[in-house]
């Protein structure tokens, strides 16, 4: 199973009711994956400051964000969570992103961009949900996913949504079967898995692709020639909302698209209450077909 959730607003009066809308929806689909779940969140960049979603088992957040405005000359904000935090740094991303890897070598990067914030962890999605404060936050497009593991271990790691450049996440619902082959592939074109998901593997694929000059479609389109397997993805750019199924489709998806908003769940049940649902266009994606939204 696995359910993904996903939220693309198109007028800014909704942007303040993002992380609500989108924590109601996850918690729809709790029964389709109970050990994990988490969501990449966009909000519009701040004074070009990049988000770094981090991970490390009791860290000190506040000695690092003090170690990093050090380094970096400006003020380093920081939302702590307990074993995870998100970081806004000012600064060009090479240099925050070394001066991280410097200063902090054993931390896991969740995700990082100037849009985006992921949040992730074992467990069901309300309580995940609850934990990060997802329900409070405002932007302009999400995704989610709660997980049940066809493929590797129950750790947040191996936990979706994986972010595998800046600004760019991705969700799966179904497995891939060639995965280890195209893990290779990538390895001798110096791309790195950091887990043995399923998931990682077509993540990186498609950030390969796209730091290789093809555009998101394109890049999705490549998954199809390239990845077998069974799967509905869900696939976020700074710009870009996407989603595609297998030619078999036989993990379920529905799309509701209003004026207002595009959503994409699983199951109807988590559009179910999304504000103006009953009058959205409402169709199933098709095999095959990339659906790509831009704002
Ligand atoms: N049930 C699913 O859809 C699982 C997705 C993916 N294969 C994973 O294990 O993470």
């Amino acid at each position: 199973m696995c359910g993904i959730v996903g939220l693309h607003l198109k007028t800014p009066e909704l942007h303040p009711r993002l992380g609500e809308l989108l924590a109601a929806m996850l918690d729809c689909m709790s029964s389709r994956g109970p050990d994990s779940a988490g969501v990449a969140l966009y909000r519009e960049p701040s004074d070009g400051r990049l988000r770094l979603s981090l991970r490390g088992d009791g860290r000190d957040w506040d000695a690092l964000s003090r170690d990093l405005a050090a380094d970096l000359g400006a003020a380093v904000e920081v939302e702590n969570f307990g074993d995870a935090a998100t970081l806004a740094a000012p600064g060009e991303p090479g240099r925050v992103l070394a001066a991280l890897e410097r200063m902090a070598p054993d931390i896991a990067l969740v995700g990082h961009g100037r849009a985006m914030e992921v949040v992730k962890d074992v467990g069901p999605p309300r309580d995940i949900c609850a934990h990060y404060r997802v329900g409070e936050r405002a932007g302009y497009q999400g995704i989610g996913h709660t997980r049940m593991a066809t493929e590797s271990a129950v750790t947040t790691e191996h936990s979706h949504p994986f972010a595998p450049r800046a600004d760019m996440s991705l969700v799966h619902n179904g497995s891939f079967s060639n995965p280890a082959t195209v893990r290779r592939r990538l390895e001798r074109e110096g791309i790195h898995c950091v887990t043995d998901n399923d998931t990682e593997v077509a993540a990186r694929f498609v950030a390969h692709q796209v730091d290789s000059g093809a555009d998101l479609s394109d890049a999705l389109r490549m998954v199809l020639k390239e990845l077998d397997g069974f799967f509905t993805l869900l696939v976020t750019t700074e710009t870009q909302f996407a989603v595609m199924r297998d030619s078999f489709a036989c993990k379920p998806a529905v799309i509701a698209e209003t004026d207002d908003y595009v959503a994409v769940a699983s199951e109807y049940h988590a559009l179910a209450d999304l504000p103006g649902v009953a009058d959205a266009t409402v169709f199933e994606p098709v095999p095959e077909e990339v659906y790509t939204w831009t704002r």
